[in-house]
């Protein structure tokens, strides 16, 4: 991670939506819906939401590709609703954007495609040499210079993607699910490029995506969109490591702690004769920066506790995650959950299994 959400905070806000509505024409619902937002400069920003939520409607307002139907966008307090021809086109050099399927000219070289921008701004061939060589060597592709798209693994084209969307210099980079067609591996090499630009050139990148290891690998703030409204948004520590939606805790559905089927046939209501043990979760959500006390779990829970299931996660410096653990105690539910209380930042019991003998 790069910075934390904390420094994040302090930054100036760089993009703000107030009130932001958008109906498309002849739609029975609002696409977005009274969106107020704050995105601080600097910061790596992520929208996610179920399909039809309003991530593309929302990110696509945000170089007026979308109009809005109510509300502003203010970009360094500039709203940019009235915007003529013009001003849009300016606009659009300061807001570069990359896409899922990267959108090259597939018979155009790999330096004709970056240099196309440049062209239709008018600048002169040996600016535009310097300038595109510059570009494909950030993004690590000046020995394909010459090349065509059909001849580029994914990652690369992204790559060519994300030289173009930087010829003029922007201060935005807008991500619509940039690495959706990637596999595993292009996907990191291509989320450790725009951690990159983000630190070198301090850009402001907003990105949408379905990929939650996307938000979770560079992401500082998140936004949950449902029916075109935010119904969660915070640090990205804090949304993943203690959803509060049902939408998010859904979308998160993947990485949160499932139960294996094994230890959920074994779990019983009540404690089951002598040798039943308390099913305890404890749930490290980041808030505290508390890590798990191993010889604390042990002092505080006896030494016949086992641990059942369950790991940690670290995301911006935070550890996150649950322990499950099998507690061989006689005593009431509610006392150990009490004295769990300082091991972890939540504890809920689950039920009794039968312990270890
Ligand atoms: N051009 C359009 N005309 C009419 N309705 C649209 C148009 N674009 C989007 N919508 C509708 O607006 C709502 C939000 O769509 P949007 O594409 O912003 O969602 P999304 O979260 O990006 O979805 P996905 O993850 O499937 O891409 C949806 O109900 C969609 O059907």
């Amino acid at each position: 991670m790069g910075r934390y959400a904390a420094d994040i905070e302090q930054a100036a806000t760089h993009i703000r939506l107030e009130a932001l509505c958008k109906t498309y024409p002849g739609a029975p619902e609002q696409a977005l819906a009274n969106i107020n937002l704050n995105i601080q400069r600097g910061e790596i920003f992520g929208i996610i939401g179920r399909s039809g939520a309003g991530k593309s409607s929302l990110l696509r307002t945000l170089n007026r590709l979308e109009q809005p139907s109510g509300g502003r966008v203010l970009i360094d307090g500039v709203d940019i609703g009235d915007y003529d021809e013009d001003l849009l086109v300016e606009l659009r050099r300061r807001v570069g954007m990359i896409f899922q399927h990267f959108n090259l000219m597939s018979a155009k070289t790999v330096r004709e495609n970056v240099a196309l921008p440049l062209k239709v701004a008018g600048w002169r061939p040996g600016e535009i040499e310097r300038r595109v060589d510059q570009l494909l060597d950030l993004v690590g592709l000046a020995e394909k210079r010459d090349v065509y798209p059909a001849q580029l693994s994914g990652g690369q084209k992204q790559r060519v993607g994300i030289a173009r969307a930087l010829v003029h210099d922007p201060e935005i980079l807008l991500c619509d699910e940039a690495t959706s067609a990637l596999d595993p591996e292009s996907t990191q090499a291509i989320l450790a490029l725009l951690r990159d630009i983000n630190r070198r050139l301090g850009l402001t990148i907003v990105l949408i995506t379905h990929e939650m290891e996307v938000i979770h690998e560079i992401c500082q703030r998140v936004v949950v969109l449902e029916r075109g409204r935010v119904v969660e948004e915070g640090p990205v520590w804090r949304v993943f490591g203690d959803p509060r939606h049902e939408v998010t805790r859904t979308l998160l559905g993947t990485r949160q702690h499932d139960l294996p089927e094994d230890l959920i046939g074994r779990i019983r209501q009540k404690p089951n004769g002598e040798h039943s043990a308390l099913l305890l979760d404890l749930h490290f959500t980041g808030a505290s920066l508390r890590e798990p006390d191993l010889s604390a779990i042990a002092r505080t829970l006896g030494t016949g506790t086992r641990l059942l299931h369950g790991g940690i996660d670290r995301i911006q410096g935070r550890a996150q995650g649950h322990l499950l653990l099998s507690v061989d105690s006689r005593e009431p539910e509610a006392a150990i959950i009490e004295r769990a209380r300082e091991l972890a930042d939540k504890v809920g019991g689950l039920g009794y299994v039968a312990a270890a003998r």
